[in-house]
């Protein structure tokens, strides 16, 4: 299982690079659960990172947006600042809006938002169209981790049902490291996190030792199960 890591500025994105995690999310946490970062503030990670040693993906959120014309401008502008992929939060019902996003011409990862349930329908409508990934994670971080909003098996049925689409399966939400044997169990491609590894809450500054400890339990976790 891989492990993604939402920073906010270059000190954090470089901390993470070097902690060894795999996917750097860009993301400001004090501004909600895909709070987005400005244009510029991407370019200068974007720029960072290319100077670190080891590729790795690169993603940012867009943040909250009103209709579908703004989350396509909001995209777009993302996209070109260099980042491999644009999360895009998708609530319940909107079809048309992942429609579009799967022909707008970016590498767009659609984020379920599990506070409500799992729009059965919806992720098989994603699951038919072009994404690299789709990700499931929490809005609000005060009830809980992931495993207080679904169940195990609301969980493995979206994994499964994700990898089974071709589709690389991520989860987040308020995720803990106690929570990793539970994900392995689950097995989804990559794991997302920012609450467990801040100095205090998630809008805190990234703690690069806990990032280190997360990597290395990962690591333990991973080979634990292939023993
Ligand atoms: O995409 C991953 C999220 O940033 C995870 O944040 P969280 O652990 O605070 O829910």
């Amino acid at each position: 299982m891989r492990l993604l890591v939402s920073v906010r500025d270059v000190d954090e994105a470089l901390a993470a690079a070097a902690a060894g995690v795999d996917f750097i999310d860009l993301k400001e946490p004090s501004a909600g659960a895909l709070g987005a970062l400005p244009p510029a503030t991407l370019e200068a990670i974007v720029a960072a990172l290319q100077h670190a040693p080891g590729r790795r993906p690169i993603s940012a959120t867009i943040g909250d947006c009103a209709g579908t014309t703004e989350v396509l401008e909001r995209v777009a502008e993302t996209a070109a600042c260099g980042v491999d992929y644009v999360k895009v939060g998708i609530a319940r019902g909107q079809h048309a809006l992942l429609d579009a996003l799967a022909m707008c011409g970016h590498a767009v990862v659609p984020v379920f938002v599990a506070d409500h349930g799992i729009d059965g329908a919806l992720l098989a409508r994603a699951g038919a169209l072009a994404f690299p990934a789709l990700m499931l994670d929490t809005e609000d971080k005060a009830r809980g981790s992931l495993f207080d909003i679904a169940s195990e098996v609301q969980l493995q049925r979206f994994v499964t049902q994700v990898r089974r689409s071709g589709k690389l399966c991520g989860l987040a939400g308020a995720l803990r490291f106690e929570h990793l044997a539970r994900l392995q169990s689950i097995a989804p491609d990559f794991a997302g996190f920012r609450s467990a590894v801040c100095s205090g809450a998630r809008t805190a500054a990234l703690d690069v030792q806990r990032v280190r400890a997360l990597r290395e339990q990962l690591q333990c976790e991973d080979a634990a199960q292939a023993a």
